[in-house]
């Protein structure tokens, strides 16, 4: 897809296949393996000190890493064991990986797995394509301590879930490039230390495969600069549709716009001014109707839902889409819009929490980068889900996966910042899908730096810290 940086990329467990697949046109695969039966076998030295390693091998190329692992560990003078739920298929390049280990072989048994002290998870990574079942479960319930290969064997690489059973690491290693699997939950919470090696494959592969997922992080986007001319309307003007009902969502939003550098920001307040009225000093409240002003073409970008009622949000929802304005929907619109999506056509950006997008597209099942891919083409904007993993994705195909921040932001009212936040970024001229992906990094690193204890008004104070780790951190290789 088009410019994004490759050091960001996420590979499917399908597009990691097409890569090694390219790969092994230069490189054959028993090359790869060994180098990643190597680096797995390094990673496990500089983790922990000698002990006694049993390693559990699948039928496939994880396996084969296994059996690669098991050889070097050895070759160091540790007492390693394999235990292989099925051998390799004669041939294969895992066969001949398997045939080069010459220590013992034992039962693959829970009481193998509780005798030693670390057990190497090599049992199924990328082709795992159905529920795991006994004795895998029993087996890696023993062990005392887990290196998984590639994926904790039982987490779906693709999506996350669990595949019927799958045993917390406390090391993974995976290759190349990380899957989606190891950014998502649960599959996150299952890796331990997580560590992604280099296998010789090289990073010109990936122009071979379309990348679409990325993770967030700066340089996956530039924010704007300031510039010596730069003016309130230059650097953007974000009109905030209020009522009466929450006057304190929109407030929140309002706020945390003016914190990442928005020019100018008003509230379109109608009847609800006086609520507004002895806020901040710096917020300009209109009591004026929609319709008088909208006839200002510069005010392009609008939030609309922060603080709004359902019957609210169909009062201006329908005129700022008629006005051909520059939408960013929260809260209020998606109960507006519940198990109506097709309501919200017209909007930039959508910011919905998991039950806000049940409520709108339906859950997400057992595939949320999916689910989250299809909402967003089914209304052709940019849907972020936010949540411990937040998927940030545009109707073009383009997905973000967002895991800079932190469960404190689980508190009341985060989200109308975060709306803040991407409504500044969009007034100032950002694509959408890189407005709401700088917003969504930026809010994460202000919450990491305010501390577990934050409240919602504590964000807007380190979002200037947060635009400069961003401006210098963009510009890494
Ligand atoms: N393809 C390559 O060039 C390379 C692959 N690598 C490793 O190879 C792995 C992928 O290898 P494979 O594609 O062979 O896949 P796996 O080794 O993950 O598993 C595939 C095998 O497991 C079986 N299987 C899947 N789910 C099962 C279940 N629930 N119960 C029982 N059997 C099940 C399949 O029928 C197949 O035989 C990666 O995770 C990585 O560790 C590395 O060696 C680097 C090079
Ligand atoms: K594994």
């Amino acid at each position: 897809m088009s410019g994004q940086p490759d050091r960001f990329a996420i590979l499917s467990p399908d597009e990691m296949g097409s890569i090694d697949h390219i790969a092994s046109r230069f490189i054959p695969v028993t090359t790869l393996m060994e180098n990643a039966g190597r680096a797995v076998a390094h990673t496990v030295r500089r983790f922990t000190k000698p002990c006694r390693v049993l390693v559990l091998c699948g039928p496939g190329n994880n396996g084969g890493d296994g059996y690669v692992a098991a050889r070097y560990l050895a070759d160091m003078g540790w007492p390693v064991a394999v235990a292989a739920l099925v051998e390799p298929r004669p041939g294969s390049d895992a066969a001949s990986v398997a045939a080069r280990f010459h220590g013992p072989h034992v039962p693959f048994a829970p009481e193998e797995a509780a005798r030693v002290d670390l057990v190497i998870d090599a049992v199924f990574g990328a082709g795992l394509s159905r529920d795991i079942q006994e004795p895998v479960p029993s087996v890696l319930a023993a062990a005392k301590r887990v290196v998984a290969i590639d994926m904790p064997s039982g987490i779906d690489g693709a999506t996350g879930q669990i595949r019927g059973y799958a045993r917390p690491a406390d090391l993974t290693v995976t290759f190349f490039r990380a899957k989606p699997g190891h950014l998502l939950l649960p599959g996150r919470q299952y890796l331990g230390q997580f560590e992604v090696r280099d296998i010789g494959i090289s990073a010109a592969t990936l122009k071979d495969v379309a990348v679409t997922t990325w993770r967030n992080e700066p340089g996956l986007w530039k924010l704007p600069v300031l510039g010596l001319e730069a003016h309130k309307y230059s650097r953007g003007v974000v009109s905030l549709c209020a009522g009466e009902a929450m006057p304190g969502a929109a407030r929140l939003a309002a706020t945390s716009a003016r914190r990442t550098g928005a020019g100018l920001v008003r509230i379109a307040a109608g009847k609800a001014a006086p609520a507004f009225r002895l806020g901040e000093p710096g917020l300009i409240i209109d009591e004026e109707p929609l319709a008088d002003l909208l006839k200002d073409h510069r005010r392009r970008t609008w939030i609309c839902g922060p603080g709004l009622l359902p019957e609210e949000v169909e009062q201006v929802f329908p005129r700022l889409v008629a006005a051909d304005r520059q939408i960013l929907a929260d809260a209020g619109a998606f109960s507006w819009a519940a198990g109506a999506p097709e309501r919200l056509r017209g909007a930039a950006v959508l910011t919905p929490h998991a039950g806000e997008f049940a409520r709108v597209f339906g859950a997400p099942e057992a595939d949320p980068p999916a689910a989250v891919r299809a909402a967003a083409k089914k209304v052709n904007a940019v849907v972020v889900l936010k949540g411990a993993t937040s998927i940030i994705a545009s109707p073009d195909g383009r997905m973000a996966l967002n895991i800079h921040a932190t469960s404190a932001l689980g508190t009341a009212g985060s989200g109308d910042t975060l709306t803040g936040v991407i409504g500044a970024l969009l007034a100032a001229g950002m694509e959408p899908w890189e407005a709401a992906c700088a917003g969504v990094w930026l809010h994460g690193e202000a919450a990491l730096q305010a501390g577990d204890w934050l409240i919602a008004e504590d964000l807007d104070m380190h979002l200037g810290a947060a635009r400069d780790r961003a401006t210098r951190l963009q510009f890494e290789k």
